[in-house]
């Protein structure tokens, strides 16, 4: 859904949010804007000093990390941006400017000066509209700041540490991030909340809707304020008519190098348009229309990884299609479609010698990188998607669609569906391998369990968790215990360090073997894989093999109590179609971890969608 008309103008725009963060990612996209990602690549190094207030030295640096991605793409590319958004959050505090922490020690003091006062947060943003004349790039810059008040309560030592240790500071302005751990840290807030999140949008529609719907004659006679963005029932024509009805009116607050005011005819043209087409459009369904091409991009994606595109463009210089095509024994018309999607969606950079991988590609889809989910990427297209094919089946029947991908009767999930051949196997290892990987740090770090001295990883699969378990707490022994298979090809994942001697593997079934003794048990993204009966018969075995005092530590990803939250309803929807299991809320695992024993729950959400449960056995 548009909510907001004038985002609506720019659906056929090439817009670009020149960010690498995140959250004004999610921001944007959430409010309907198209837009491509390219991350700005200057560096936020002006001089402070030389800006008389906080929110100058911010929308400057919105403005050059714009100019930079528009002069970037301008030159790489054939077709430039029609608008680039650029942003910079800052938190100042006695006169003091905060940005993001270098170092633990400096969130440190970023928070300690934080703890117990009222700080400001400011956005810059600025709208670089660009075209090109004669090759030469002409920018048109608009830029505005919003300012946020945040109060903090008094902050102890120890709450202090624990957050930074969460790492949930380190990209963050000031050191923390209201939308998640660190909102337990704000007592009130004063102002917009999504602006200390790193993109005030509110402020940013009535932004577009000065540039693209400027005052009428009459306005102008009784002033009025744009201080509300304009109700759906103010929708007008959304595509480019009388070639020209969505460029923005050149009322630019910041600096221009090209000034023009809106022609009164040509505006009483438009005008007339928009109030014809106004009765008669419905708003531009662009959100449904993305969703529905969700599914063709993911493909695309598992298409390049599954041809390696990604390895052959790592470490190289620019290839052209046809190169790739040559290498892959695809066709050249084919791939070159491929891999201008590919840039398209931010993991390949295009230029006229080629393409080229993008920091995102190097680090996640190469199938060499430390942090690869090339295996991941592999067991989607190759199984989960497949059982995705059926996910019609899957609702009407309320179970996993194994036995329609295979042709048979599935009894053991895991001996029949996911470890039936010796390839399947590797290839549901490596998925599980390159996931724990990128989330296994944030696991150990979750909670302090340097009281435990044993833990047992119980289908802990190739031991990555095992190892940051190892790496956190040097005194910890771990044991991985998985099926047998499981742990023979385990070898084949053990990096060479120091953590070696610290970790054990042990054979057997978590049903039907008794597990290895431990002061904590660890189940990670287990338990989603069962169906009730079967939670409970794992639980009351780990429960038996506990002594009171000993920790449980759960990762799963957790529902909402409302049912909201699509990252981990879609994952539950992935369990209906894949496994026994589904995902549970908080509640649930609390009823489930109480019912054999397990109290104390704390929970801390991770990135991504899993989180954290650690709960302790009390005595019987
Ligand atoms: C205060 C606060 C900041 N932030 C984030 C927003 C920004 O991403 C970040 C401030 O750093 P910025 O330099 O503004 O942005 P960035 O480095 O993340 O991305 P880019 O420069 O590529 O645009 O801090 C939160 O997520 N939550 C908060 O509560």
């Amino acid at each position: 859904m548009v909510l907001c008309p004038v985002i609506g103008k720019l659906l056929h725009k090439r817009v670009v949010l020149a960010s690498a963060s995140p959250r004004r990612q999610e921001i944007l996209s959430n409010a309907g804007l198209r837009f491509e990602v390219v991350p700005s690549k200057f560096k936020e190094k002006l001089d402070k000093a030389s800006f008389a207030t906080p929110y100058g030295y911010a929308m400057e640096t919105a403005k050059q990390k714009a100019l930079e991605v528009a002069s970037r793409m301008h030159q790489k590319d054939l077709r430039t941006p029609d608008m680039v958004i650029g942003a910079d959050t800052i938190v100042t505090v006695g006169g003091l400017i905060l940005e993001k922490p270098v170092d633990k020690q400096d969130a440190y003091r970023m928070l300690s000066r934080l703890s117990g006062k009222e700080h400001s947060v400011f956005t810059g943003v600025a709208i670089v509209h660009c075209s090109s004349k004669d090759r030469q790039l002409h920018t048109r810059v608009s830029e505005f700041y919003e300012e946020t008040t945040v109060k903090f309560s008094e902050l102890s030592e120890e709450l202090l540490w624990e957050y930074i240790h969460s790492g949930e500071p380190m990209d963050k302005a000031g050191g923390y991030g209201i939308q998640a751990l660190g909102g337990m840290l704000v007592e009130s807030v004063h102002g917009d909340f999504l602006n200390v999140v790193g993109f005030p949008l509110n402020h940013f529609c009535k932004q577009l809707v000065e540039l693209y719907y400027p005052p009428r004659p009459e306005d102008l006679r009784q002033p009025v304020q744009h201080d509300s963005i304009p109700a759906v029932d103010t929708f007008e024509d959304l595509s480019d008519v009388d070639g020209g009805g969505s460029e923005p009116a050149q009322r630019e607050t910041g600096s221009c190098d090209e000034k023009a005011e809106a022609g009164a005819a040509g505006q009483a043209t438009a005008e007339a348009e928009c109030h014809r087409t106004r009765a008669t459009l419905p708003p531009f369904p662009t959100r449904l229309l993305e969703l529905l091409d969700g599914f063709k991009l993911s493909k695309a994606l598992l298409t390049a990884c599954k041809l390696k595109v990604f390895d052959w463009l790592k470490d190289e210089a620019p290839q052209k299609a046809a190169d790739i095509a040559s290498k892959v024994d695809a066709s050249a018309c084919g791939m070159e479609r491929l891999l201008d999607v590919c840039a398209a969606m931010g993991l390949l950079e295009k230029t006229e010698q080629g393409y080229s991988n993008t920091e995102t590609a190097n680090l996640y889809l190469a199938s060499d990188s430390e942090y690869s989910l090339h295996g991941f990427m592999l067991q989607n297209n190759d199984i989960i998607w497949n059982l995705f094919t059926h996910l019609e089946f899957a609702i009407r029947e309320g179970r996993n669609q194994h036995h329609r991908v295979l042709g048979k009767k599935v009894d053991d999930l895991f001996q029949d569906a996911y470890y039936r051949s010796p390839e399947t196997q590797l290839r549901f290892m490596q998925a599980m391998h390159g996931v724990a990987k990128l989330t296994a740090r944030q696991v150990a770090n979750a909670f302090d369990l340097s009281r435990f001295s044993s833990a047992c990883d119980v289908g802990g699969c190739t031991g990555a968790l095992a190892r940051e378990l190892a790496r956190e707490y040097p005194r910890l022994q771990v044991t991985v215990f998985d099926l047998p298979d499981v742990v023979e090809l385990a070898v084949h994942f053990q990096p060479a360090g120091p953590q070696a001697a610290q970790i054990h593997f042990a054979a057997g079934d978590f049903f039907r073997d008794p597990l290895p003794s431990a002061e904590l048990y660890v189940l990670c993204r287990i338990l989603h894989d069962w169906s009730d009966d079967k939670v409970h018969k794992l639980l009351s075995k780990v429960a038996e093999s506990c002594k009171p005092g000993a920790g449980l530590l759960l990762v799963e990803t957790l529902l909402d109590e409302k049912r909201e939250a699509q990252g981990s309803l879609i994952q539950s929807l992935n369990m209906l179609v894949q496994t026994e299991g589904r995902e549970r809320s908080r509640g649930e695992y609390q009823c489930l971890l109480e019912l054999h024993g397990f109290h104390q729950l704390q929970v801390v959400h991770l990135d991504g969608v899993l989180d954290a449960m650690l709960a302790t056995r009390a005595a019987p």
